[in-house]
Parts: C-alpha cells; sequence; structure tokens
C-alpha cells in the first residue's frame, strides 16, 4: 500500500458508482484517503469497497455501527474483513458495546483496523443537543462521549475540528480525531454547523479532515483538493 502523504478523507458521497469512479481515477492513494458512507454502501455494497481498496487506497468505512453489542461486534468484523483502514461505531452505544466490537477486532486480527467512536455529529449544535435532553454542550457532550470512547480502548473519535485541542489536552496525542464539517474559506457551508477551515483544524489537533462536497461537487474537485494539500504545506 502506498503511503498517503495529506490528512484529507474525501467522503464520497455520491449516488451513481460512476461518477464516483470517475473522481476516483483523478486521485492517488498519495494524495487522500477515501470515505464510504451509508448511501454509497447500501447502493454499491461490500465490491464498491473492493474496488477502491484494490487501487491502494486507505478505506474509511463509515457506517456508525449502534446497536446491541453483539450484533455492533459482528458488523464491525465484518467490515473489517473487507480491508478497509478505518471503520467506526456511535460513542452513545456505550462502553460494553465498543469495547466488545474492539476485543472481537483484536482477537481476530494481528493489525486491525482503527475502531473510532462517533461523538456528537458535526451537523448539530448546543441547542440541538439539549432538544434530545442532554443537559451539556455540544462540546461538553463530544469530551464526554470522547471518555467513553477511551476507556473502551478505542483508537480516537469522530469530532469537530472545533473540540480537537480541548480533547487533545484531555486524552493525548495518540488518541486520533477525525473531523468532518471542514469548510474551506468560503466554501458552501451546508447542514453542517460545527465547522472549521482545513489549516485551522490542523493547527488545533485534528489528524484526519474529512471533506465531502467542497470536492466532490467541485467543478475541478483534484484541484480543490491540490489547494487544500498545498494551504497544509503538504503537496
Ligand atoms: O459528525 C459527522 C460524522 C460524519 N460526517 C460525514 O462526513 C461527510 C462530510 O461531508 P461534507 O460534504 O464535507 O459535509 C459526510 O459523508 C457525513 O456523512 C459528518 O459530516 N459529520
Amino acid at each position: 500500500m502506498q503511503n498517503c502523504n495529506s490528512p484529507v478523507v474525501v467522503a464520497l458521497d455520491f449516488n451513481d458508482a460512476q461518477k464516483a469512479q470517475q473522481l476516483v481515477s483523478q486521485l492517488t492513494p498519495a494524495d487522500c484517503r477515501l470515505k464510504v458512507g451509508k448511501e454509497m454502501f447500501t447502493l454499491f455494497g461490500p465490491e464498491f469497497v473492493k474496488s477502491l481498496t484494490s487501487k491502494g487506497f486507505d478505506v474509511f468505512l463509515d457506517l456508525k455501527f449502534h446497536d446491541i453489542p453483539a450484533t455492533t461486534a459482528k458488523a464491525c468484523l465484518a467490515a473489517a474483513n473487507l480491508g478497509v483502514w478505518m471503520l467506526n461505531v456511535h460513542a452513545s452505544g456505550g462502553v460494553n458495546m465498543m469495547q466488545t466490537a474492539k476485543n472481537l477486532l483484536q482477537d481476530n486480527f494481528q493489525n486491525p483496523p482503527l475502531l473510532i467512536g462517533v461523538t456528537v455529529l458535526t451537523s448539530m449544535d448546543d441547542q440541538d443537543i439539549q432538544s434530545l435532553g442532554i443537559q451539556r454542550s455540544a462540546g461538553e457532550q463530544v469530551i464526554h462521549l470522547a471518555g467513553l470512547a477511551q476507556q473502551a480502548g478505542l483508537d480516537g473519535v469522530v469530532c469537530s475540528a472545533q473540540e480537537a485541542s480541548a480533547l487533545k489536552s484531555e486524552f493525548g496525542q495518540d488518541f486520533k480525531l477525525v473531523t468532518p464539517g471542514i469548510r474551506p474559506e468560503g466554501a458552501d457551508v451546508g447542514d453542517q454547523k460545527r465547522i472549521m477551515t482545513p489549516k485551522k483544524a490542523i493547527s488545533s489537533g485534528s489528524d484526519y479532515l474529512v471533506i465531502g462536497r467542497p470536492v466532490t461537487q467541485a467543478d475541478n474537485p483534484k484541484a480543490v483538493l491540490d489547494a487544500i494539500n498545498q494551504s497544509l504545506n503538504l503537496a
């Protein structure tokens, strides 16, 4: 597998596999990693994931499993068997659920994929969190759920870059921070609420920047990706 020179993970959210493959054909595994989420996995399944890993890309399978511990763990094992680099579960599933998944991966792989806990979706703000009956700010809830994820032995969390610096101080440099809600200056925010620019996210402590529409919907996605990588002094 080729080493990736960039922290960018391009979110392939397409309803057309050919369009996704057309974009992928312009990229190399050195330029970025790729994320497959619920839409593409539901439409095109494991074969689509394998088509990306077979080209040498590190793939983040973003299915955000959340179920009883045994079901979640077996789903994670099935995902890991696709050869993905990273997969995730909802941290709000609790320590037992996360730990059971982590243990099953460790029992079955010498080098298991990274297992990451989703904290608070980047499309949610304080008001959204409080409407769920949670008496914390979004940032406080992220810290709380990240603590559960670390207790369960997970490799890190999905959070917004706005929480990155607090999370690195609290949980250490090795605890991976995967941050969607990344928007280059002037890009359409869409449904994201807790956002940050790529450069600021990296300086705040993000390890991986998940970027979808600003790249995939651009007239020239490769040029946008190159510009982001250059802004990070990586390309
Ligand atoms: O909290 C989260 C967790 C996952 N996502 C996913 O990341 C991408 C972001 O895409 P953009 O087009 O850059 O907004 C998308 O696939 C989400 O499902 C997230 O945004 N926030």
